[in-house]
């Protein structure tokens, strides 16, 4: 007789999950072990964190929803640092957490996830654990749908591993064929009101965030920015890239302040702020928001970014669909704007985190191959290269930026070479993808930004009149060792020529390689 696992492979077959990135524990060995070995693939993770951010980054290179694996309570509770980045990024992971046989989890028996329901939250959009085993299905059906659903994000399912194995209900073949539509174009009326107010401003501003680069609308707001003449920058805090860095119209990504981001749009009467969660400001510049007129239109596909922003008027769209009527339906001032004074380029200089991204820059965003070339998609996790990333490496394809990885694996796709830029101290929260990188094969370029120093708090130290906190250096890592312990080759350079030379090699290898690049804390 059909069990719940059938009801609930079948579901997972339908919804095309079968990409599991996981770590194991007791609870989870009955699912794992009844997931068919010919159609499922299992990632294995060293550490939750790193299994979640593979997770994160196989559902932004991928767009789907994606099934993670964890063990109980102590699975979640490492999973929850990459939550905070997979929740914001909209990321549909699907987190299936283990728990204990189901009668002895009231008494709080070894690996109880003791209110499973409860541990997550507010990472997650839903959370739950069934009330008895024949929900099972029902709940993960649910589950996919609700993360596959706008605004997208991770949710989260706690199953007692007795579950497994009660009878299916006759009721379950409805559930793998249950789909669920959004529909978020403007209305006539809204079009209307949206495309007056556009056309009525005289110096507008385009503010483009990362749900842009998600629902690859890209080619839609290039032509609103030369319709309008408008110049384009990318919103604070970007995970993503969601306008082409080559554009004659781009000029670079605002600073996360509230007065750096106002100096920007001085002088612009109309903001338009599209596929971002507002401006999320990080360092603290207390002052005025806006510019005295500035208006803020805010499009985004998120209620909740809409309803919390400090300021705008919002509205809550299917992000491709309105941009295209948006584009359609605005006035063309047939004003080209000339492109942005590029950043001066030294690469005969010492090593430096920056001469490092002038490296990666100057390489190209592909890697030329014998026979045809293939692009690169960046990672990067360097918290001292956050603001600068976007200004000195061309990035010109959706999917070709992302940023802050737990794993900075699971960005790869086929076609792809991931290259990954991580601070010294960034590498240590996930320095077990190594071993994944290197048990999969993954073509993965690792290149550990070695400062000695947690550089970006060193920076917020100063502003904050902190430089006495302890813990700002992390001194002594040898990661080519752990790199090559892991399995992963591995080298060390502290010139740029030395750097050059071993970027070329990495991006033509099969497999993944790790440069320890040695520079000057800047
Ligand atoms: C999980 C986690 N822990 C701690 C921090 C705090 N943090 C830390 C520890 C930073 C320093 C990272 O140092 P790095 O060596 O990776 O890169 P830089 O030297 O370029 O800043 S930046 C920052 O916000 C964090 N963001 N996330």
């Amino acid at each position: 007789k059909p069990t719940v696992l059938d009801s609930t492979v079948d579901i997972l077959l339908a919804h095309g999950l079968t990409t599991v990135f996981g770590n194991p524990g007791s609870n989870e060995l009955p699912f794992l072990a009844g997931l068919p070995k010919d159609t499922f693939d299992y990632v294995l993770g060293l550490h939750e964190g790193v299994v979640v951010g593979m997770a994160d980054g196989y559902s932004q290179a991928t767009g789907k929803a994606v099934l993670i694996s964890l063990h109980a309570a102590s699975g979640t509770g490492n999973a929850m640092g990459a939550l905070t980045n997979a929740h914001y990024s909209h990321s549909p992971l699907v987190l299936l957490a283990g728990q204990q046989i189901r009668r002895t989890v009231g008494q709080e028996v070894m690996l109880s996830n003791v209110d499973a329901g409860t541990l997550p939250r507010p990472l997650i959009k839903y959370s739950h654990e069934p009330l008895s085993a024949s929900d099972v299905p029902r709940s993960v059906s649910q589950a996919i749908l609700e993360a596959s659903t706008n605004p997208k994000g991770p949710v989260y399912l706690s199953v007692p591993y007795d579950d497994w194995a009660v009878d299916a209900l006759p009721s379950d073949h409805l559930l793998p064929r249950r789909t669920v539509q959004t529909a978020g174009s403007l209305s006539k009326a809204q079009l209307s009101d949206l495309s007056a107010v556009v056309n009525r401003s005289s110096r507008p501003v385009i503010v483009v965030g990362p749900d842009v680069d998600a629902a690859q609308a890209q080619d839609h707001i290039v032509r609103i920015a030369q319709r309008l003449g408008a110049p384009v920058w990318i919103a604070p805090s970007a995970p993503r890239c969601p306008f082409p860095t080559t554009h004659p119209h781009y000029r670079g990504l605002l600073h996360p302040g509230i007065e750096s981001v106002r100096s920007k749009l001085e002088g612009h009467d109309l903001v338009l702020l599209i596929g971002a969660p507002g401006m999320r400001y990080h360092r603290w510049e207390p002052g005025a928001y806006l510019p005295d007129g500035t208006d803020v239109i805010h499009l985004t596909c998120d209620p909740g970014e809409a309803t919390r922003a400090p300021y705008g008027s919002a509205w809550v769209v299917d992000l491709f669909d309105a941009l295209e009527q948006l584009a359609d339906a605005i006035d063309d001032r047939g004003v080209l704007l000339h492109p942005r004074v590029s950043p001066s380029v030294d690469l005969a200089g010492e090593l430096t985190a920056t001469s490092v991204l002038d490296v990666l820059a100057a390489a190209g965003e592909a890697v030329s191959l014998p026979n045809g070339s293939r692009p690169i998609a960046y990672v990067n996790e360097c918290t001292t290269l956050d603001l600068l990333f976007l200004d000195r490496v061309p990035i010109t394809r959706p999917g070709g930026y992302h940023f802050p990885a737990s794993g900075g694996l699971g960005f790869g796709r086929p076609d792809a070479t991931v290259v990954a830029v991580i601070g010294d101290g960034s590498s240590n929260y996930g320095i077990t993808a190594l071993y994944t990188a290197a048990q999969r094969k993954t073509r993965t370029v690792f290149i550990i930004v070695n400062n000695g120093s947690y550089g970006a708090l060193r920076g917020f130290a100063k502003r904050l009149n902190a430089l006495n906190a302890p813990g700002l250096d992390v001194p002594g890592i040898d990661y080519v060792s752990i790199s090559t312990g892991y399995g992963v080759p591995a080298s060390r350079v502290d010139t740029v020529r030395g750097l050059q030379e071993a970027y070329r090699d990495a991006l033509r290898a099969e497999g993944p390689v790790l440069v320890e690049a040695v520079v000057k804390l800047e």
